[in-house]
């Protein structure tokens, strides 16, 4: 890694030369908090976001991850999704079903993907719905400080603009906390239809992580991690401040290339 420390109040930065490297350490790090939650509560609720996080997912398809790890104990949602059908071009779950899923043995039953055949407000409904089962059988954990669902890891990447999940700067999406999963029809950037996760049940996570690379998200990564001011505009990603749980920046060398440089003092 080139460099790696923890920020004063942002969580852990993990800085990599290569997206090679990124991609590594990404790996090894899902692998580990897996094995200790099998070990903990038996199965890993793991929650995955679209884009390019997946690509650099890829190394957990390989030797010796695709070994090791404990697959059948994996049970997959996503933190959001466009409200497209399953085999569209711009669904999450197809993104991740070619990329990731269908290269390791996870339980079919254990993915937990949007109904595609209904508006958004109601997929965002029955995918609240399907959580709150699981987290009633503990298949999902319970925040001990909420109600909401604690989730193993919710794995995030982060837009040029700083957005998350399918929480868009300035966007209304932003204040939604009386539901676990919400839904938006007018997200900035295309498909316009699409559930998320809401900042609560995203901030009530053991671990988050966000994955960026290249410099175009320079700014944004600057914007979501250093210490800005209070008249700069609040980017969505900074507002993921897990209460109790881990934080962590997977970023390469171009992505980092705009914090300040006390960030790497540790
Ligand atoms: O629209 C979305 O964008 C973000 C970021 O995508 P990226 O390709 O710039 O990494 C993604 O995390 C989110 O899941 C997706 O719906």
């Amino acid at each position: 890694m080139a460099l790696s420390g923890v920020h004063k109040d942002r969580g852990e930065l993990r800085i990599h030369e290569s997206l090679d490297e990124l991609g590594t350490d990404l790996a090894d790090y899902i692998a580990e908090l897996s094995e200790a939650s099998v070990k903990e509560r038996g199965v890993f609720a793991i929650a995955l976001s679209g884009g390019s996080l997946i690509g650099l997912m890829g190394k957990l398809c390989e030797a010796p991850y695709s070994k090791t790890v404990d697959w059948a104990k994996w049970y997959i949602f996503w933190a959001d999704e466009r409200v497209v059908a399953k085999n569209h071009a711009d669904s999450n779950y197809k993104l991740a079903k070619d990329g990731f899923l269908s290269k390791v043995p996870i339980v079919p039953s254990h993915v937990h993907s949007i109904n595609d055949s209904v508006s958004a407000e109601e997929a965002a409904n029955e995918y609240e719905f399907v959580i709150r089962q699981l987290v009633k059988t503990r298949t999902i954990s319970v925040s001990d400080i909420s109600d909401c669902p604690k989730f193993d890891l919710i794995l995030l990447g982060m837009g040029p603009d700083g957005h998350v999940a399918s929480l868009f700067p300035s966007h209304s999406v932003l204040d939604a906390n009386n539901e676990w999963v919400t839904f938006i029809t007018d997200s900035p950037k295309p498909p316009p239809e699409r559930i998320t996760f809401t900042l609560p049940v995203i901030n009530s996570a053991s671990n988050v992580a966000v994955v960026v690379a290249g410099e175009g998200k320079a700014e944004a990564v600057h914007m979501a991690i250093d210490d800005i001011g209070p008249d700069c505009p609040l980017v969505p990603a900074r507002m993921v401040q897990p209460t109790k749980g881990k934080l962590a920046w997977f970023l390469d060398m171009p992505a980092a290339s705009k914090l300040n440089s006390y960030v790497f003092s540790e």
